[in-house]
Formats: C-alpha cells, sequence, structure tokens
C-alpha cells in the first residue's frame, strides 16, 4: 500500500519545495496555486511554492504578489529575476532558494496537474526513489489538445533519444519530476544544457549516475491560455545536445 502522510517519520522532516517557473502566466497561476494548495494541504505534506518568474511584461509578478499576500509567505515564495533567461536556469535560481529536501518541478500553464503531486510523491516514498519522472508515454499516460506537428515532435525527440542513448525512461522531454534535493544538484553540475532540453540531459546523466527513476503516468493538457515558448532554437538546441550525448557518453 502506499505510503501516506502519517504513517512515516521521515514525514516530520521532508518537505516538497514545488518550482515554477513563469513566462507570461498572469491568467494561470491563480489556478495552478490553488490547484496545488488543494492537493498538498489535503494530503498533509510540508511545503512551498517557489515561483521564478522572468520578468514577464503581462504582470505576472503583480499577481504573484497578491497570491504571496493570500496564502503567505511561508508558502508562496518569489524568487523573480529581471528579464527572460530561460527555462533550464530558471530551475536552477529555483533551486538555490529551496528550502525543502526534495524539489518538484512542473510547468504553471496548467499543463501539468497538482492531482499527481501527491502520487509522485507515494512512488518516491514507497520504493525510495531518487527521481520520479513523469511519463505521457505509458499506458494510463497521454498527451491532449497538441497538433499533430507538436506530438510528432515530442513522439520523435522520445524515440530517437531512446534508440542512441537507452536511457530506461519513457518520457525524456517532459518535465513534470520530483527529485531528491541533494541528487538534483548533482545532475544540475553534470549537465551542459540551458534550455528546454535541460530535461532529456537530466535523465540521461541520472542513468549515468546510477540514481533510480521512478515514473509514475500523467495527462499532459495543452494550455488554454497563454502561449507555448518553445520555438525552433529549442529544437536545434535538442538535436545538438542529442548529438553531444551520443558522442560523449
Ligand atoms: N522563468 C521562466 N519560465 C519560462 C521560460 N520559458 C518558459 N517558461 C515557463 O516554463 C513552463 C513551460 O513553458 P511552455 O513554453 O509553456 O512549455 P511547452 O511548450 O508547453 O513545453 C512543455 O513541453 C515540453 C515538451 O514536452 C517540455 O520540454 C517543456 O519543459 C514543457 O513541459 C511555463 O510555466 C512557462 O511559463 C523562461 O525563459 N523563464
Amino acid at each position: 500500500m502506499a505510503a501516506t502522510a502519517s504513517d512515516s517519520e521521515i514525514t516530520k522532516s521532508d518537505k516538497y519545495s514545488i518550482l515554477l517557473p513563469t513566462y507570461n502566466e498572469r491568467e494561470n497561476l491563480p489556478i495552478i496555486i490553488w490547484l496545488i494548495v488543494k492537493f498538498l494541504d489535503n494530503s498533509g505534506y510540508d511545503y512551498e511554492v517557489i515561483v521564478i518568474d522572468d520578468g514577464s511584461p503581462d504582470g505576472t509578478q503583480d499577481i504573484a504578489k497578491q497570491l504571496q499576500k493570500l496564502y503567505g509567505s511561508n508558502k508562496i515564495v518569489l524568487r523573480h529575476r529581471e528579464k527572460k533567461l530561460g527555462l533550464g536556469t530558471a530551475y536552477m535560481h529555483g533551486i538555490k532558494h529551496a528550502t525543502g529536501n526534495f524539489i518538484i518541478i512542473m510547468d504553471a500553464d496548467l499543463s501539468h496537474h497538482p492531482k499527481f503531486i501527491p502520487k509522485f510523491i507515494e512512488l518516491q516514498r514507497e520504493h525510495d526513489y531518487d527521481v520520479v519522472s513523469g511519463t505521457r508515454y505509458q499506458d494510463g499516460g497521454g498527451v491532449y489538445g497538441w497538433d499533430f506537428k507538436r506530438k510528432l515532435i515530442s513522439r520523435g525527440a522520445n524515440f530517437v533519444t531512446q534508440m542512441l542513448l537507452r536511457p530506461g525512461a519513457s518520457d525524456l522531454t517532459g518535465s513534470f519530476r520530483l527529485y531528491k534535493k541533494d541528487v538534483l544538484q548533482k545532475l544540475i553540475d553534470s549537465c551542459v544544457s540551458k534550455g528546454y532540453v535541460f530535461q532529456m540531459e537530466m535523465i540521461i546523466r541520472a542513468r549515468q549516475l546510477e540514481y533510480t527513476i521512478g515514473e509514475v503516468p500523467i495527462t499532459f493538457v495543452d494550455r488554454v491560455y497563454g502561449e507555448s515558448k518553445l520555438g525552433g532554437s529549442e529544437i536545434i538546441q535538442f538535436a545538438k545536445a542529442l548529438l553531444y550525448l551520443f558522442a560523449t557518453t
């Protein structure tokens, strides 16, 4: 049976820092934070949400400040940066300020539903996994709302990476994950990528360093508000990183 918040001594000292990188997410931020609070308060785990906004022109930071007032600064932590510096470095920035011994990384655009967070935590606690990765590509997982081109890019990137690097995890480009904080720090130190491709390299490095990885099937729902920041340059970066990892690992 899955562990619950009340049946283990470790729970008392365990804390989960949930990193939310944002760029132009003013509509999504109040909803995602409300959902996180709802699911985490119900499960009884200790947590904080760290919002890392990169100077969003749409006023995301003002919304974040209001949410901090509403939920309290012990629950909502703001670690903003002045300008858009990319997703990979946003995570690194957030981790520096995290007080939890576990880090949960997720998108703020409602593609990742907070209802899965307790499942990640339970699986980690059951097996003491170093990493728990959300997967769209196992039974029970899926992708909703993407057009054919976007599905092809994601499936293609996963397929080619599986063929070349045999990483032993089914979803390499997703970004809904839980890490032990010390493990995450070591993985970050070993990664060279900075953009979206960072997610793929993290799993490859985790295997290389012989960390244990569990997987939770998740449904990824394309955003309703705002736009994806994934562009052609990210795809080129992915291809370059893949070749680099193939040649060096
Ligand atoms: N702080 C900060 N946040 C950013 C930046 N770029 C994107 N974000 C935030 O990162 C999250 C994901 O960005 P999107 O641009 O919406 O991602 P996506 O196209 O839906 O891509 C998703 O799927 C990819 C492939 O499966 C994933 O690789 C990617 O991480 C993400 O989960 C959102 O919360 C967005 O606001 C940035 O430069 N800085």
